[in-house]
């Protein structure tokens, strides 16, 4: 993806496959605002409502304030995956020997965290969020689970990965499901953190890339 046409007409392209806004606002790791606003544009109609039960809100005309982070020039080189996720680990590596788990949150977060956790030669565990288990209904009462393909928490130490932060919501979920679990998150790290955050829910966050918006308040 090179520009914001390309984006308006992947929207309208997931709009038209009769995607909601929340479920384009995912595939595109834009804001829901945004996704809203790229239909818009497109003169495309998503679906009404979203897993949050959510319509994406209103947008300015100007347009939403957010930034659409396409990696993919990393993500389809494994060797480009291992040089990123080298700098990754190394933003971790501070917090000790004694962590021995990572985890990555699916689908992006896990080829990163595969190669985190070989460089740290810690074992690996993967998070899918709720919202990828979600078809209908209230969100808020379903859980995300732990593959047991992976390693499992068992009350240990653990660092988290993922690609992006958008909102938080995903990460804050991923947190409160280790603790719920007996885990005890450490430390988080991403690619890219569209809300600079330093720490979440008492857990730092680190990231290659600290997005801020700098402009002027509507
Ligand atoms: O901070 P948030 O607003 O929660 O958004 C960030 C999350 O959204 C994206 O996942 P997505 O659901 O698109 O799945 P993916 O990993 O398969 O791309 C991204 O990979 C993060 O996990």
């Amino acid at each position: 993806m090179k520009n914001v046409d390309d984006l308006i007409e992947s929207a309208a392209e997931l709009a038209a496959r009769g995607l909601s806004k929340g479920e384009i606002a995912d595939e595109l790791n834009v804001s829901r605002e945004t996704a809203s606003w790229l239909v818009e544009r497109s003169g495309a109609t998503a679906q009404p409502t979203d897993a949050s039960g959510q319509n994406g809100g209103t947008t300015p005309p100007s347009g939403p304030q957010d930034i659409h982070v396409d990696w993919s020039a990393v993500g389809r080189d494994s060797k480009r995956m291992g040089a990123i996720a080298e700098a990754m680990a190394d933003l971790l590596a501070k917090h000790g020997k004694d962590v021995d788990l990572t985890i990555g949150i699916e689908k992006a977060g896990g080829p990163i965290a595969t190669l985190v956790a070989r460089e740290l030669e810690t074992d690996l565990g993967t998070y899918t969020p709720a919202k990828h288990q979600w078809e209908e209904g209230d969100i808020e009462e379903l859980g995300g689970t732990f593959s047991r393909n992976f390693a499992g928490i068992r009350d240990r130490e653990c660092y988290i990965v993922d690609d992006t932060i958008t909102s938080g919501t995903t990460m804050r979920e991923t947190i409160e499901a280790i603790r719920a679990e007996g885990g005890e998150p450490l430390a988080c790290v991403v690619l890219a953190d569209k809300q600079g955050l330093e720490e979440l829910e008492g857990v730092p966050i680190y990231s290659l890339l600290q997005v801020i918006s700098v402009g002027k308040e509507e």
